[in-house]
This record gives C-alpha cells, sequence and structure tokens, in this order.
C-alpha cells in the first residue's frame, strides 16, 4: 500500500491517507507507521484496531483503511512494546471527561457576596512588611490612592473592600509601576486582589475587550494556580472585579469536559485562569495563543514546585510565542522562599524584581488559637466525635492523611449525625464541587478533606479546623489552619498529636507557635527537645529558606513605609503525598 495516496499536513500533525484500492487484507487490520520520510521506507510496526493513529514531527500517522495490507513484518518484540504503549495510553488517559461545571450564578448579589472582615483586620497594620530590591514604589494606603477607574472602584467597595491589607498596600504598587514581584504573605491576608486588582486596572486602562471573533484567544494575562479548587476560586474573584466591564477572565482546570472550556474560552478572554496540566494543553491545542501575554502570575508557587509541576511551568514560559521575562510582567506569590522558589524566581523574573514578605515568611495567621492534644491512633476517632459534639454546629474542615481515611472519617461523622462531606483526589470533579457547595451553603457543617483543600480555599465563617491526622510537613501546617482566621476573623484549630507518629514535626510547631504568640504545651517542647525529634533546632532541608538571598545593604524592613528590624522566617517540612 506504499507510497501513499496523499501526505497532508493537519496542525502539527502529517496525515497519510493510503488508497482504498489497496490490498484486502482478510484480518481488516490497520498499521501504525512511523519514520516516514520522504524517500524512505517506511517501516510499519503495528496493527491494530486503530481508526485515527497520530505521531508528531517527521514521523506519519496513518488512518484506517480496513482493507489495507501489510506489508512489513512486525516483529514481536515490537508488538510486545506496542502493546504495552497502548496499555499505558488506557491507564493513564482514564475515562472520557464529560463533565460540564453548572455555570457561576449572574446574580450581582451573589457575585459580589462575602464575609466581613473581622476585628483585627486594623491589626494587619502592624505587621512588619519587608520589601527588597532596588527603587520600590511607595506604599499606598488607601485603595483612593490606587487610581482605579471607576468601574474597579465601584467593584471593589461591593466586594466590602474598605481599606488595602499589607500585600495589598505594597503589591499594587509595585505591579503598577511595571515591576515583577515574588511576594510571600500570611494566609488570608488578600493576596488574590493584591494582584488582580493592578492587572484589571491597566487592562481597563488601556481598553482591552475579548474578542470572540478568533478561533485561538490571545489572553493578556495568565494566572496559573496548583489546584482546580484555587484556580477557579481565583477566576470568580477576577470575575467580580471585572464585573460590568469588556475585560472577561475565563478559567481552564482538569476535571471538567474539555470541549465545554473551549466554547467558553472562544467567547474571548483576557484573562485565563488555569491549572497547568489543562492550560498547557489549551495551548497545545492551538486554542490559547501567548503572543500578547503582559501578565504572567503563578500563584502558590512553592505548592507547584512540591507537586511536581516544575516542568509544566517552564514548558509555559518556553511556550512558542510566550513573551520573553524582559517583555512580560512576571508575579510570583508563595508562603514560602525557599532556594527552589529562589531559583525559579530567578529564572522566570527580571533581575531587578522586588521581593515583598509580609509577616513571618511561612508563619501561622496570629489570628488562629492554636490548641494540641495528645492523642494516640486508635483514640483519634472517639476525640473527634466528643470535640464536634463540644463545637456544636460550627462550620469544621477536619485534616486527615489519606483519600481513604477522609471517606471513612466522613462516613462515621455521617453515622453520628454531623451533616458530613468530603473533598479529595479521588473524587469526581463534579463531587468535589458539590462537596464544596454543600460546605459554603451550611448544608454541611463538616467537611473532611485531605491535602487537596488545605491551600489558598476560601470559605466563609470557618470557624474551626481540626488536624486528625498532623501533616508531615510545617508549610502544610500552616495552611490548613490558614482556612479559618482569614481577613482579620478569628478561628481556631486543633490538631491531635500522637507522639509515636508525630515526633518529627514537634520542632517545626514549637517555632511556628512560639512566632504566632501562642502558648507551648510543654509536652510538646519536651517531645521537640528530647532525643526522640531529629537534631538540631529547626533541622534543615531542602526547602528551607527565608528571606531574599538577593538582599544587600538596601533591602530595609518597613512597617508602613519605615524601615524595621530584619524578619526571620523558619519552615521545616518534609514532602508530602499530593493528590
Ligand atoms: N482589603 C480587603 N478588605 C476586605 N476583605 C478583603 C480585602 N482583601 C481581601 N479580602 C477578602 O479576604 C479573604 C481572603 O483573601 P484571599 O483569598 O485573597 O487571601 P490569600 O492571602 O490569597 O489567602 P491564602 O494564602 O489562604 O490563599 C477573601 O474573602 C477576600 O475577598
Amino acid at each position: 500500500c506504499f507510497p501513499p495516496e496523499k501526505i497532508s499536513s493537519v496542525g502539527a500533525f502529517q496525515r497519510l491517507s493510503l488508497s482504498p484500492a489497496s490490498k484486502v487484507d482478510p484480518d481488516n487490520k490497520v498499521k501504525l507507521v512511523f519514520g516516514y520520510e520522504p524517500d524512505t521506507e517506511p517501516t510499519v510496526l503495528a496493527r491494530g484496531p486503530f481508526t485515527t493513529v497520530r505521531s508528531r514531527g517527521p514521523s506519519v500517522t496513518v488512518i484506517n483503511h480496513s482493507n489495507i495490507k501489510p506489508h512489513v513484518h512486525i516483529s514481536a518484540a515490537c508488538q510486545l512494546y506496542l502493546l504495552l504503549c497502548a496499555a499505558f495510553l488506557f491507564l493513564t488517559a482514564g475515562p472520557r471527561v464529560t463533565y460540564v461545571p453548572p455555570p457561576p450564578s449572574e446574580d450581582e448579589e451573589s457575585i459580589f457576596s462575602h464575609y466581613e472582615s473581622g476585628v483585627n483586620f486594623d491589626k494587619y497594620d502592624e505587621i512588619l512588611v519587608d520589601v527588597s530590591g532596588t527603587n520600590p514604589p511607595p506604599a499606598i494606603m488607601t485603595f483612593d490612592e490606587a487610581a482605579l477607574c471607576e468601574s474597579l472602584k465601584r467593584n471593589v467597595s461591593k466586594s466590602g473592600y474598605v481599606k488595602p491589607t499589607p500585600v495589598q498596600k505594597h503589591g499594587i504598587p509595585i505591579i503598577s509601576a511595571g515591576r515583577d514581584l515574588m511576594a510571600c504573605a500570611q494566609t488570608g491576608s488578600g493576596k488574590t486582589a493584591a494582584f488582580l486588582l493592578p492587572i484589571l486596572q491597566q487592562l481597563m486602562a488601556d481598553g482591552a475587550a475579548a474578542s470572540c471573533f478568533s478561533e485561538m484567544q490571545e489572553p493578556d494575562a495568565i494566572i496559573v494556580a496548583p489546584t482546580r479548587e484555587l484556580i477557579n476560586q481565583i477566576y470568580l474573584e477576577a470575575r467580580k472585579f471585572a464585573y460590568g466591564t469588556c475585560v472577561r477572565p475565563v478559567v481552564v482546570y482538569g476535571g471538567v469536559s474539555t470541549g465545554h472550556q473551549i466554547r467558553d474560552l472562544l467567547r474571548g478572554c483576557n484573562v485565563l485562569c488555569g491549572t497547568p496540566g489543562r492550560l498547557l494543553d489549551m495551548i497545545g491545542r492551538g486554542k490559547v495563543g501567548l503572543t500578547k501575554v503582559r501578565y504572567l502570575v503563578l500563584d502558590e508557587a512553592d505548592r507547584m514546585l512540591d507537586m511536581g509541576f516544575e516542568p509544566d511551568m517552564r514548558r509555559l514560559v518556553a511556550s512558542p510565542g510566550m513573551p520573553s521575562k524582559e517583555n512580560r510582567q512576571t508575579l510570583m506569590f508563595s508562603a514560602t522562599f525557599p532556594e527552589d522558589i529562589q531559583r525559579l524566581a530567578a529564572d522566570f523574573l527580571k533581575t531587578d524584581y522586588l521581593f515583598l514578605a509580609v509577616g513571618i515568611v511561612g508563619g501561622a495567621c496570629s489570628d488562629v488559637e492554636q490548641t494540641f492534644v495528645q492523642v494516640t491512633k486508635f483514640a483519634k476517632r472517639d476525640q473527634l466525635i466528643d470535640l464536634l459534639k463540644s463545637t456544636g454546629s460550627e462550620r469544621t474542615m477536619v485534616f486527615v492523611e489519606t483519600k481513604r481515611q477522609a471517606d471513612f472519617i466522613a462516613t462515621i461523622l455521617c453515622q453520628e449525625k454531623f451533616p458530613t462531606t468530603s473533598i479529595h483526589g479521588d473524587r469526581e470533579q463534579w463531587q468535589r464541587e458539590q462537596a464544596l457547595g454543600d460546605f459554603r451553603s451550611g448544608k454541611c457543617s463538616v467537611l473532611v478533606a485531605t491535602s487537596v483543600g488545605a491551600r489558598g480555599l476560601d470559605i466563609p465563617d470557618v470557624q474551626f479546623v481540626v488536624n486528625f491526622d498532623l501533616p508531615n510537613n510545617i508549610d502544610e501546617y500552616v495552611h490548613r489552619i490558614g482556612r479559618t482566621g482569614r481577613c482579620g476573623n478569628t478561628g481556631r484549630a486543633v490538631s491531635f498529636y500522637d507522639p509515636g507518629a508525630d515526633s518529627e514535626l514537634a520542632r517545626s510547631l514549637v517555632t511556628i507557635l512560639s512566632k504566632a504568640q501562642q502558648e507551648v504545651p510543654s509536652w510538646l517542647e519536651e517531645s521537640a527537645f528530647s532525643g526522640h525529634s531529629p537534631s538540631g533546632f529547626n533541622p534543615p532541608r531542602k526547602h528551607f529558606a527565608s528571606t531574599d538571598l538577593r538582599k544587600g545593604p538596601q533591602g530595609g524592613f518597613f512597617q508602613d513605609g519605615s524601615v524595621t528590624s530584619q524578619l526571620a522566617a523558619q519552615t521545616a517540612a518534609d514532602d508530602e503525598e499530593w493528590e
């Protein structure tokens, strides 16, 4: 059946059309051909029930013709190899995703619904702020000083924002001045608006408007975050601030029908929010062009590294069309600033980027009252039930180590008549979204979660966090308890400390507690400094680092503009399983 009748280009692929008049194979088999180059003999590597087989580059694709007779013998080794490839593809591809999430509400009241900032909101002004790098612009004290355009100002006010938080006071003018930024700030202190407002302001001032007339959308800003729930939340914030303007944010993330997301994308997109994999997929499909990108935001950058997204992030910045770092503005947000994040910052950001640290890098929010209970593994369940009975109907997040454990504990709590739901990586996306919806609406007052719920989730009125299992990573601990005590509100966290399993974390916990001005239980201190714990206070780990390594004499510390003393930061953690 060779030479082929026709070779045509189909996007990045080549299609090799074979003559239907070729000799008939009684088995009706199809051949997979590799290594075809003009004037060379193709090598047939496989036969199988394929309809269309595609491969990139010089290799060639064959379209199924049931009447083709293979004319090259396939060795047994090749057959085995291809069988393994097919099995791998089948296992990794999984079932086709068809879930289409319900559209977010168009109702203005629900778009702008928010919870009130808490009694400690004004205490944010006392937090030490460190800005390092050359010529940082002065901080703003009010949203008026941010010179936002009318519609944005109106949306900010409808969101209940009266005055900026420290990360906004410093972050907004830095971004508006066109500077690259690496920022670390405590949980729940308003990082999302710190990058969204100046970006949206600039796009609105430039008259950016989404166009639905292009098969390839070319966003002005790309925002990347590690988890589906977090990126969706960022998208909803962007949509809220862009309400009533021509700027159109769009979100793409895994677990949802790709076709649905492409259709949404093609309705116009200025600000594209995405998880790394789905974003690269859209770029690979030619639905997203990068040449117009002016802003690239990497939120929770340290978590993206922990989750193994570094290659994806590098692929993104190296993707065809992506402006070089000199020609775009890059903003990275991270709870910690370890060396691998500094390395990434050096690669992705301009050399004169500014480093902004609000509070203690990697420190816990001091509005959360942290309590520890010593309990053995087998007594945890009863302890949890007692605890929940005493807290009544407070909105509570319970963190556990494994997905199976999450289901198990959720079932037990339901049996005990606590309205409970769960979120973890083995649940379908629609189940995850339903669980969050039920928890947000109050239908379920308890949400049992694995680490997937630890970062970034901003759920109103979570009064209580329980670490049923402590994480093996102190950063994770800080993020988990940060689901409460947000935006100046107070919250409580109770952690079950199993001396047999958690002693490795003891010293880091003592550090975190003391820095957040919390009482340190004497038994925890003893455990931290007894021979059972790893030697050395806050043992070094590959992630450890605190402040900007570039810091020179000009790197000062500011408290609303004035130079203060040096911040310290200590985090210690191991990698934990992520889903
Ligand atoms: N200036 C402000 N005034 C009132 N509320 C605000 C202000 N800034 C942010 N908020 C609200 O505070 C809550 C927390 O903000 P956000 O989720 O951006 O925090 P974060 O720093 O990103 O937290 P995390 O580190 O957990 O991701 C949100 O509900 C947000 O709408």
